[in-house]
């Protein structure tokens, strides 16, 4: 997965009302910044930091907005706008239990608690209006039923130890933050791409791809192009990349493809998936317009990993239960009775066929009937294979056709291969060796 260069916040300006991800203090007149709770949950990274006390602060302070002012470090923009940020605690916070933030929500909570019922995980939630759950498989654990945006902010506020989310909300609000680090970046669900959809008529006709948008001359100061999205900080870094520089970035909080139509905005950003969308609006995409693909990833802090006992651990165990059931999920398990002379007679007409050859060749065992006298006698071999699910048809028609018969094709439930590679990634990434780890 890609990641995107930063961009210098004060580029950019007149930002409309601030979504879900957006740089909402930037153009916000300083008296709204520090009163507004909704802005110290939106940190900004990229905004270089104030020395102590400068004026803004001591007015607020003077107004009694003590308490949020010693939450907030004081930063500027380009424009001498001041505006806040909410520090990240700098230990972790003092809590003996392992938390997990999931999504509360829509399409996402759904396949995460697919994904946790196929990994013989189950999620027990007293009711459905309770936001805390266990997981009896991993009585350690406690999960925390969160927005997908709030799963981030939780992450690096240290409320959460690890969270599953989109990769693209992780990629608006916390890619930048060193302490996050992706544990498991393909949990195959959740997919789509995040792409710009451009109106099909009118001006944008001919406009196919980022070089002619960019080349529009319709863009400039006074008339940027208007984007609307609620991936701000993505969309900052995104068309810095392409050098166009007169836009104007947008929120709306939903049914963004309406937005060009109404001639609120000119174009959108959001996520794509089949399409339907975007063609049923007459928008369409354009050639290198495509920011990013996403799918359901884990996070985890860190310093959570490092210095919370048992952490580690649970991560190893959702890392290999995950990976067993999603890589069996690729897969069927086939068994075909074959004529042969020996084992090896057999397994040698297999592994001269593409596709035929297993995870690591086939098993061959002996099959028995009974004779006359109603003794076991061998009869016949049977192979094992597993056939990718893509390929099950034309691995039956190839098996055949070098004599298996009565075959059988199975689902898979897990396998669970020796360490997984995304184990040894994480070990790497934190300077650990598996010894390490008790
Ligand atoms: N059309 C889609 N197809 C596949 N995945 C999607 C699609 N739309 C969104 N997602 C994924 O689901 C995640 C959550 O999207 P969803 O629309 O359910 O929540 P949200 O509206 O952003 O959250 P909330 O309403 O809680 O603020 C997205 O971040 C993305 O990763
Ligand atoms: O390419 P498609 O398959 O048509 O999917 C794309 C749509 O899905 C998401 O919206 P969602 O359905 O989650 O509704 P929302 O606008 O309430 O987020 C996204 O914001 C697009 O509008």
């Amino acid at each position: 997965m890609q990641s995107l260069p930063q961009i210098n916040a004060s580029a950019w300006g007149g930002l409309g009302r601030p979504g879900p991800a957006a740089a909402c203090p930037i153009l916000r007149p300083p008296s709204s910044v520090a009163g507004n709770n909704s802005c110290f949950s939106r940190p900004q990274p990229h905004l270089p930091v104030l020395p102590e006390g400068n004026a803004v602060t001591k007015s607020r302070a003077a107004q009694g907005s003590m308490k949020a002012l010693s939450l907030s470090r004081r930063a500027e923009d380009g424009n001498g706008v001041v505006t806040s940020e909410v520090p990240k605690p700098k230990s972790l916070q003092p809590r003996t239990t392992l938390r997990l933030g999931l999504p509360s929500k829509g399409r996402m909570a759904e396949d995460t608690l697919k994904l946790f019922n196929d990994s013989a995980l189950s999620i027990k939630k007293p009711n459905p209006r309770q936001y805390v759950a266990q997981i009896p498989q991993i009585p350690a654990l406690e999960v925390w039923f969160q927005r997908a945006s709030d799963v981030v902010r939780k992450l690096r506020y240290g409320d959460i130890d690890l969270g599953i989310v989109g990769y693209d909300m992780f990629a608006e609000l916390a890619e930048e933050d060193e302490d996050l680090i992706v544990v498991h970046d393909a949990l195959d669900f959740g997919q789509c791409k995040l792409a710009l959809g451009v109106p099909m008529t009118g001006k944008f006709a001919g406009v196919d791809s980022m070089e002619a948008l960019c080349n529009m001359p319709q863009w400039t100061p006074e008339t940027p192009l208007r984007v609307v999205t609620g991936y701000h900080n993505i969309a900052k870094r995104f068309f810095e990349r392409a050098g166009l520089k007169n836009v104007q970035l947008m929120s709306a909080d939903g049914a963004l493809e309406a937005a060009p139509a109404m001639g609120s905005a000119d174009i959108i950003l959001d996520l794509v998936s089949t399409g339907v969308t975007l063609r049923e609006n007459n928008l369409k995409e354009i050639e290198g317009g495509t920011i990013m693909q996403s799918q359901g990833i884990l996070v985890a802090s860190k310093k959570a990993l490092l210095d919370r006992p048992g952490l580690l651990q649970i991560v190893h165990e959702l890392i290999e239960r995950f990976d067993a059931h999603l890589t069996a999920e690729q897969y069927f398990s086939v068994i075909a009775n074959m004529k042969g002379t020996s084992p090896e007679d057999v397994a040698n007409r297999l592994l001269r066929v593409p596709g035929l050859e297993g995870l690591q060749g086939p098993t061959i065992a002996n099959v028995y009937n009974k004779n006359e006298n109603g003794e076991a006698v061998h009869h016949v071999f049977a192979a094992t294979i597993c056939v990718t699910k893509k390929r099950i048809y034309s691995a039956v028609k190839a098996l055949q056709k070098i004599g298996g018969s009565d075959v059988l094709v199975l689902p898979m439930t897990y396998i669970f291969n020796e360490e997984p590679v995304r184990w040894k990634n994480l070990l790497n990434a934190l300077k650990l060796e598996s010894k390490d780890v008790h």
